[in-house]
């Protein structure tokens, strides 16, 4: 069944509203939590996953619009959850959420967000909003909610103008676990067979900058026993674990910010071992500034589920799941670093390997969740590193 449609932007009586820093305004219709905050945007394309997308760390200090209309109709289930919590500030939709239509749903998106104290803005023209932060850049906004719908426009213009964005601060630090622990729980859905183990354990540590579970989940289906540290652990704690390999995980905010414990202590690893290391996207731009290399603010990022990636030794395009707002400077690679994956959208850097030893990383998100499951054995070329 179709919902009513979405009403055309500035509803007569609207209850929420997002305030770019260059003024432009949207009015909509508020869902899950009143309240108020300040933010970057950035639009993500996918057209399932919501859930996963809000509860990822790396939205830290984020708001999300989505460029597919239907949003919300599958409702929510603890098992999709990337971390205990939605991290993501707030959301903003095309079509307000309907009654979930899933036999997983254990409820919807609507109480969940209310229940988690996030801001859901409705009835938004998306496609206006993409094409502002296409233009502009991902922009600072200020996001208000209240059932009255009265709002102080100067003083949500001001919050988004001194909202501080995301160049320069560290997340890590905040969205990381307080004290490590072991996972093994392994991928429960694809791909034919999984969850099952081709070769013992391999004993991996991996250093949680704002790590998904689906990463844990699937480091575990390709053989590893995972021991997760938090961010500031030091390469002797890292070493003390005696591990065959280190994984670096996702994470929020700009990896330049964590230069003064995250990038030391890959380094340390890098000059005083010759293990594995494997790193996904936030991983993957601390392993580039470890190698000497430097990353840079992107316009408004890669956000979605079916980014193209060319391996560059195979020539073999992967669809695959994207998710970050800063990229690494292939101009500044040093001697000895290859480049091994590419975005066939804007060229950009996707991966990068040492030439003598199996150090690699990827820019894009190989466990898939939401997305297309090509990268996977990314994970499987980890653990035969270690065999
Ligand atoms: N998903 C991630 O790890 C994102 C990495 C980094 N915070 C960025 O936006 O580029």
């Amino acid at each position: 069944m179709c919902p009513a449609p979405a009403p055309a932007e500035n509803p007569e009586n609207p209850t929420a509203c997002i305030v770019l820093a260059d003024g432009t305004t949207f009015y909509g219709r508020g869902f899950g939590a009143p309240g108020e905050i300040q933010a970057e945007l950035c639009f993500n394309t996918a057209m399932t996953g919501y859930q996963e997308i809000m509860t990822d760390p790396s939205y830290a200090g984020q708001a999300v619009t989505f460029t597919f209309p239907h949003i919300g109709n599958t409702g929510v289930t603890h098992e999709d959850d990337e971390t205990a919590d939605p991290v993501a500030r707030a959301m903003v939709v095309k079509w307000d959420p309907t009654e979930p239509s899933n036999w997983r749903s254990e409820g919807t998106l609507n109480a969940w967000l209310e229940k988690n104290g996030r801001i859901g803005v409705g009835g938004i023209d998306t496609r206006r909003l993409t094409r502002a932060i296409r233009q502009q850049g991902a922009p600072h906004v200020a996001i208000a909610y209240n059932k009255e719908g009265v709002f102080d426009h100067a003083a949500l213009l001001k919050s988004a103008r001194d909202f501080s964005g995301l160049e320069g601060l560290d997340l890590a630090k905040e969205v990381t676990c307080a004290q490590s622990y072991t996972w093994n729980e392994q991928r429960w859905a694809w791909p034919d067979g999984f969850p099952k183990r081709s070769t013992p354990g391999k004993k991996v540590v991996a250093i949680d900058f704002g790590a998904k579970r689906n990463i844990l989940r699937c480091l575990a289906s390709a053989g590893c026993d995972v021991t997760v540290l938090p961010a500031t652990a030091t390469a002797a704690e890292v070493l003390a674990h005696k591990p065959q390999g280190i994984f670096l995980s996702n994470g929020p905010g700009d990896p330049a910010a964590t230069g003064e414990y995250a990038v030391p202590m890959i380094s340390e690893i890098l000059e005083t071992t010759q293990l594995p290391i494997f790193g996904i996207c936030l991983g993957h731009q601390m392993l580039a500034l470890a190698l000497g290399a430097k990353t840079i603010k992107m316009n408004h990022g890669h956000h979605g589920a079916n980014h193209p990636v060319k391996e560059t030794a195979t020539g073999k395009v992967e669809i695959t799941s994207m998710n970050h707002g800063f990229a690494v400077d292939a101009q500044t690679l040093p001697e000895g670093v290859i480049e091994t994956h590419v975005s066939l959208f804007d060229g950009s850097n996707c991966g990068i390997r040492l030439a003598d030893r199996p150090v690699f990383s990827v820019q894009h998100h190989p466990e898939a969740s939401p997305g297309p499951q090509d990268s996977f054995y990314l994970f499987e070329r980890f653990s035969a590193a270690m065999a």
